[in-house]
C-alpha cells in the first residue's frame, strides 16, 4: 500500500470514500524524537513571528547572514560544564570527521567574522534565524531542536552595543503587543562576578566555571550551588561572598560593597542612562545574580523574563569579547543575543495575544467546464503575473468550489465559461459583497 493511502481526501473527486482505504502507514509519520513539523496554520505563526524578527532587525540596520546547521564539533568543545556542550548532537560523518548539528549561533558567527578577517570594516551587525540542536536523553520529554533568532555585534566594544540589542529585544516585544508589565529584562555583568573572585583571590582560570555554576541559581537549590562551587576549589568564605553579592539588585549596594570606580558599575551605569534615552528604562532593571550559562560572556549579560515567573528565560545574551581567540586569532569585542521560538509562543499563549493568521488568496480561477482548461490557465497565469494569489481549481463540483472560496477567504472567484469566453470573456464573483459582473479577460487586474 502507499504511504499516502492512509491520508484523507476530499471525499469529492476520489472515486472511494478515504474511510474505506485508510490502512496503517508504512513509515512511522511522526518526525523524530523532539523534533516537530510545521503544518500550514503552525507555518504561517512561525512565518509571522519569523517576519517581525526580521522587520526589527531592518529597523536596527542589521544584515542578514545564515550558516550551515551543520558545524566542526571542534566549535564547540569547552571545558566549562555548560549544558550546552554536555548535549551536543554530534557525530562522525562518512569522513570521518567529528561534527554537529549545532546547538548554538554564536561559535558560527565568530568563525565568519574570521573567515572575512580584514575584509569587513566594523562593527559589524548581523543576524540570522537558524535552526539549533541539542541531544537530550528523552526522560525529561524536551524538544531537541528550536528556533533562534540571533542579532550580534561585532567591534563596538562600549555599552552602545548592549543598548542596542536590548532596543532590539523591547521593539520585539512592543511588536508583538508585549508590554514592561508583561516582561522584565533583568541584567548585570560578568565582572562582578569577576571583581567577587579578586577580592577573594580565586585563580582565573576558574571564572568560567563559577559562571556556569552560579547561573544554576534558582535552577539548584543554594546547597546544591554551595557544594558544586566548594568543588571547584573556592573557599567557603569566597561561595559566601559569591552568593552574598549575587543576591543584591541595587546597583547602589553594589557599589557599597565593590566599592567606586569598579568597571562593572561604570558600565551598568552608563547602560541605564542610555536606557532613558531610548525610552526603555522601565523594561531593565539590575539583578547581580544574572551570569547566563555560556562560558564565553565576560561583560554585561541580560535576559527577558515573564514577570509572572511562570515560564523559562525569554532569550538571553551578553558581551563576549574573548571569544575569537579561543579560535586561536585576535579578540574582537562583540554582544549578542538569542531569542527562541518557543517560550515566546507560550507567552503570547498565556497573554492571549497568538494573531489570528488565517490562510488567504485573491482569486480562485475555474473552468466551467473541462474544453475551458486551456482558457482557465491562461487566465490564472496573467493574474499571477501581475501579483495576485491565484488558486486554478477544475474537476470539482461548482458547489464545492464556494465552499473552498470561503475556507481560503478567496476575495474573487473567476468563473471560465464557454459562452462568455467565446465573446472573449469571464464572469467575476466578488465573495464579500456577492456582486457579479463580465469582465473582458484581457483586461482581468
Ligand atoms: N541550545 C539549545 C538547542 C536546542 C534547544 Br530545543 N534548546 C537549546
Amino acid at each position: 500500500a502507499s504511504p499516502t493511502a492512509a491520508l484523507a481526501t476530499d471525499g469529492d473527486s476520489s472515486p472511494a470514500s478515504s474511510a474505506s482505504m485508510a490502512q496503517p502507514a508504512v513509515v512511522d509519520v511522526n518526525p523524530p524524537r523532539g523534533t516537530r513539523d510545521f503544518p500550514p496554520e503552525e507555518m504561517r505563526l512561525r512565518s509571522w513571528l519569523f517576519d517581525n524578527f526580521r522587520e526589527v532587525s531592518r529597523s536596527m540596520a542589521f544584515e542578514e547572514v545564515d550558516f550551515p546547521v551543520l558545524e566542526s564539533e571542534a566549535l564547540f568543545i569547552r571545558k566549562a560544564g555548560e549544558e550546552i556542550t554536555q548535549q551536543l548532537y554530534n557525530f562522525e560523518d562518512k569522513g570521518g570527521r567529528r561534527v554537529v548539528l549545532r546547538p548554538e549561533i554564536t561559535p558560527s558567527l565568530a568563525r565568519l567574522v574570521i573567515k572575512q578577517g580584514k575584509s569587513v570594516s566594523l562593527p559589524l551587525k548581523w543576524f540570522t534565524i537558524g535552526q539549533c540542536w541539542r541531544y537530550e536523553r528523552m526522560t525529561r520529554g524536551r524538544r531537541r531542536e528550536h528556533y533562534q533568532w540571533n542579532m550580534d555585534i561585532f567591534g563596538m566594544p562600549k555599552v552602545r552595543a548592549e543598548a542596542e540589542l536590548i532596543q532590539a529585544i523591547v521593539l520585539l516585544f512592543e511588536r508583538l503587543g508585549i508590554t514592561s508589565s508583561d516582561v522584565g529584562i533583568r541584567l548585570s555583568s560578568r565582572k562582578v562576578l569577576q571583581a567577587v573572585l579578586d577580592m577573594y583571590s580565586v585563580p582565573q582560570h576558574l571564572f568560567t566555571q563559577v559562571c556556569v555554576i552560579v547561573d544554576k541559581l534558582g535552577k539548584l537549590s543554594r546547597e546544591e550551588i554551595e557544594k558544586e562551587l566548594i568543588s571547584t576549589g573556592l573557599s567557603s568564605e569566597a561561595v559566601q561572598g559569591i552568593i552574598e553579592v549575587l543576591s543584591l539588585k541595587s546597583l547602589s549596594k553594589l557599589e557599597e560593597v565593590l566599592g567606586s570606580g569598579v568597571e562593572a558599575v561604570a558600565d551598568l551605569k552608563k547602560l541605564f542612562s542610555l536606557a532613558e534615552q531610548y525610552g526603555y528604562a522601565d523594561w531593565i532593571c539590575f539583578d547581580a545574580s544574572v551570569v547566563r550559562g555560556l562560558a564565553y560572556y565576560t561583560g554585561i549579560v541580560f535576559e527577558a523574563f515573564d514577570r509572572e515567573g511562570e515560564l523559562r528565560a525569554i532569550c538571553g545574551g551578553g558581551r563576549y569579547d574573548r571569544l575569537l581567540s579561543t579560535f586561536g586569532t585576535e579578540d574582537v569585542p562583540a554582544c549578542g543575543f538569542g531569542f527562541g521560538d518557543a517560550v515566546i509562543v507560550e507567552l503570547l499563549k498565556e497573554k492571549g495575544l497568538l494573531p489570528d493568521l488565517p490562510r488567504q488568496i485573491d482569486d480562485i480561477v475555474f473552468p466551467l467546464d473541462e474544453e475551458l482548461e486551456g482558457p482557465a490557465s491562461s487566465v490564472a497565469s496573467s493574474l499571477r503575473k501581475k501579483g495576485r494569489s491565484v488558486d486554478l481549481v477544475e474537476d470539482k463540483r461548482l458547489k464545492w468550489v464556494f465552499k473552498h472560496a470561503e475556507r481560503i477567504n478567496a476575495s474573487r472567484l473567476i468563473l471560465v465559461g464557454k459562452s462568455e469566453w467565446e465573446r472573449g470573456m469571464v464572469r467575476v464573483k466578488i465573495l464579500s459583497t456577492r456582486e457579479e459582473f463580465e469582465v473582458k479577460a484581457g483586461e482581468l487586474q
